[in-house]
């Protein structure tokens, strides 16, 4: 039997076809598309039908891969950006664009939702996480506040992944691991906490789909999709999830003590936990998994945002990046990279914005540039990996996942900054696999009542040894004093207001 796994990212979408019996990749294929140009700044949008377009000519590409062998597949899982927002009215039509997780515009709507209960401790205790503006309920009273008539017109809140799930089956409907990221979850009862809900809106539980199990099927394809892609409509699709979520069963991380990193647009650092691990500063996430475990996560807003930019003004290809990153000294010769283009969520910096420091005559060099975005958005996860450690969470080795964990230079410089191991995995697509696992998982659950996660996983999810990086002592112990002067910047600018 073969599974397809689909990611729909934040600035792409990946599929891959599994071989269940093999664990071989046997297709693969991407779509990219752009956030809505044009918008006022901390609004970052897409429209739904980019994310189903690029879907559907991703699946096609992989099927054409296949050929008459596209028969055999039995199920597909869906990974997709957390949080972002999609309305549809009584007709189950989109109403406006995405408000997605990187859209800061919802700042004075989060600060309105924490104050109601108590500031963010009080939002900790109500429902386990912090009232962030990347997460999805701020977004929907920002709407009912700025587009009345919008609001007005709701019938069904979905997340990204749901909405594929619902463009594939018709069929609308939660899992925890995504739903934690709305913010409207208690993620210790994995139930919509009404209090949180009913003060955005009355009407808000009414919005909301039904929530329930990651390791149920969710539906089977719409028989018109099975026709026009020439596969079987008995083909399933599982309950799907978060990018995060999916990546964690990608890479292998679905019992406590693996940690995975990925730099995808975003940067994340998750761990799996068979309990809820709250933090009472609110900076490890208490997200849920889809596994119906639970999945502390540090996310940063500017990982491949801040390379891309550079690469965009240099006009470098990939490779010319990392030459020039391996070619620079560790600190770039002085330079350091606040990378906070987008602002940022870890630490709270909703307006912050980029700095360039520490520019002298002869440093301002293109490589120095390169090596400090990279360096830059690493520190950024490596302040959450201390977090992370403070909770007790201490990895000796990290899998890396997503388009940045492609560069040897960048792989290195990761575990120097985190003072760690750092492997990838053979696929850097950890999403997509750990969607099309899932798939697998589903359908055996259903077809026989048990289906166990680490069976799957030890024999389908496999480190790629060739990557391996061990910290270099003197650099780590470099990194560790750079993280505090990185650390220390940003808190003198906050203090000025200039972040
Ligand atoms: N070898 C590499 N070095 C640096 N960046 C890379 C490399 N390969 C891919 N990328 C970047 O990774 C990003 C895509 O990563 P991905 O994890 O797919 O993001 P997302 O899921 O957020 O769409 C792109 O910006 C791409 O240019
Ligand atoms: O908001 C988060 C995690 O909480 C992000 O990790 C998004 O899920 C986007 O992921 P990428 O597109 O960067 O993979």
């Amino acid at each position: 039997m073969y599974f397809l796994g689909i990611d729909s990212g934040t600035q792409s979408t990946k599929a891959i076809v599994l071989d269940l019996e093999t664990g071989n990749i046997l297709a693969h294929s991407s779509h990219k598309y752009e956030l809505i140009p044009g918008l006022p700044a901390g609004h970052l949008e897409q429209h739904p039908s980019d994310w189903t377009t690029a879907t559907e000519k991703s699946i096609i590409d992989c099927l054409a891969q296949l050929g008459d062998a596209r028969s055999r597949i039995a199920g597909i899982g869906i990974s997709g950006q957390q949080h972002g927002l999609v309305v549809l009215d009584a007709n189950d039509e989109v109403i406006r664009p995405a408000k997605l997780w990187c859209d800061t515009s919802t700042t004075r709507q989060c600060d309105e939702i924490a104050h109601e209960f108590g500031g963010q401790p009080g939002c900790i205790s109500l429902a386990g996480n912090a009232m962030l503006p990347g997460y999805t309920l701020p977004k929907i009273l920002w709407l009912k506040q700025n587009e009345p008539d919008n609001f007005s017109k709701i019938a069904t809140v979905l997340l990204p992944h749901d909405y594929l799930n619902f463009w594939l089956t018709g069929i609308k409907r939660m899992e925890y691991g995504d739903a934690s990221g709305t913010a409207a979850l208690d993620i210790r009862t994995r139930t919509w906490n009404a209090e949180i809900c009913n003060f955005v809106d009355p009407r808000l539980l009414s919005m909301l789909p039904p929530v329930g199990s990651s390791q149920d099927v969710h539906g089977t394809l719409r028989p018109e999709l099975a026709e026009k892609w020439g596969i079987s409509k008995d083909t399933i699709i599982s309950a799907g999830g978060g990018d995060n979520m999916m990546g964690a069963i990608g890479t292998g991380n679905i019992k406590p003590g693996v940690i995975t990193a990925s730099f995808g647009t975003s940067g994340t650092l998750y761990a799996t936990a068979a309990e809820p691990i709250i933090d009472g500063q609110g900076e490890v996430a208490a997200f849920c998994d889809s596994t119906d475990q639970w999945l502390p996560l540090v996310c940063t807003m500017n990982v491949t945002v801040v390379t891309e930019q550079l690469r965009q003004l240099f006009e470098w290809d990939l490779t010319q990046l990392e030459s020039l990153v391996a070619s620079a000294p560790a600190g770039a010769d002085g330079i350091t990279f606040l990378p906070y283009l987008n602002g940022e969520r870890t630490p709270n910096l909703p307006n912050g914005s980029g700095v360039i420091h520490g520019l002298r005559p002869g440093n301002l060099t293109q490589a120095n540039l390169a090596r400090a975005a990279v360096e830059g958005a690493t520190l950024g996860l490596a302040y959450g990996l201390n977090r992370f450690r403070e909770l007790g969470i201490n990895p000796t080795e990290i899998r890396l996942t997503g388009g940045g964990s492609q560069s040897p230079a960048w792989r290195q410089i990761a575990a120097d900054i985190f003072n760690a191991e750092v492997v990838t995995l053979a696929t850097a697509e950890g999403a997509a696999l750990g969607a099309a696992i899932q798939a697998a998982f589903a359908l055996q659950k259903r077809d026989t009542g048990h289906a166990d996660y680490a069976s799957l996983t030890d024999r389908l999810v496999t480190l790629d040894e060739s990557t391996r990086c061990r910290p270099n002592p003197e650099n780590a112990a470099f990194y560790k004093d750079l993280l505090e002067t990185f650390t220390g910047l940003t808190s003198r600018l906050r203090e000025v207001n200039y972040l």
